[in-house]
């Protein structure tokens, strides 16, 4: 089965399955790595959701700017850290670490063997919720940045496209060469289902932007916690 589906239809997408948890499936990508545990944490993940579902985490309503107006972002988010972080033009003041958490991103670091000081939570609160394209970019995160994203709740997709830079674009398969808007013609598209862990690491950064888009058959909440080491 394949583990990324090339969809720009959105159409028979499976959720990969047949990987284990201690060996992730390196996706291939040019650029980048990405590092995929469908079933990371199969055991856990009814347990996490529930506690961090009932849990006081204060879930904040942050904005974008967009054509000049204010607009609430689709997502309830919290920056959990000891350290503020500053994304999207505006700092983020951080919430003490939940001992779920804490817990959540120990059992992280030890299948990435690298420690994390803080991380994004988000809320969505069903498929009207969603993220736009970007990439993990902010200076505070160093060059070649290490985030790892654990889903709870609802399986969503996950989009990635290259951003073709001119110098790179001839090592590109031909599918993957710009459209008009400079970006790949085929988007990338994985499932992030309960209990799993992505990991964005090496140049991903600079070359990729990922979104989660909408997806109006999606009723039910998501919970994503993405961890990140921010550089003091
Ligand atoms: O919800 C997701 O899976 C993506 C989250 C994300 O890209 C981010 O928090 O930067
Ligand atoms: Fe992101």
């Amino acid at each position: 089965m394949p583990l990324f589906i090339e969809s720009a239809k959105g159409e028979n997408i499976e959720p990969a399955t047949e990987v284990n948890t201690i060996t992730p499936a390196g996706l291939p990508l040019a650029h980048g790595r990405l590092l995929w545990w469908p079933n990371a944490f199969a055991v856990e993940a009814d347990t996490w959701f529930t506690q961090l579902k009932k849990s006081e985490i204060s879930w904040q309503q942050h904005t974008l700017r967009m054509f000049g107006r204010e607009l609430n972002e689709p997502r309830l988010s919290c920056w959990m850290s000891e350290l503020p972080y500053r994304y999207s033009g505006k700092t983020r003041k951080p919430v003490p670490w939940h001992p779920v958490v804490r817990e959540i991103c120990q059992r992280v670091s030890d299948i990435c063997e690298q420690p994390f000081n803080g991380v994004l939570l988000n809320w969505y609160r069903d498929g009207q919720d969603s993220m736009g394209w970007h990439a993990d970019d902010e200076p505070e995160l160093g060059i070649n940045p290490t985030v790892a994203s654990v889903s709870l709740g609802a399986t969503r997709r996950f989009k990635l496209r290259h951003n073709l830079r001119p110098e790179l674009r001839h090592e590109l398969r031909p599918e993957l060469r710009p459209k008009a808007d400079g970006h790949s013609a085929a988007p990338r598209e994985l499932l992030l289902n309960h209990g799993s862990l992505l990991v964005m690491a090496g140049e991903m950064q600079h070359h990729w932007q990922h979104a989660l888009p909408k997806m109006a058959a999606c009723s039910t909440p998501r919970i994503n916690l993405t961890f990140r080491w921010l550089v003091e």
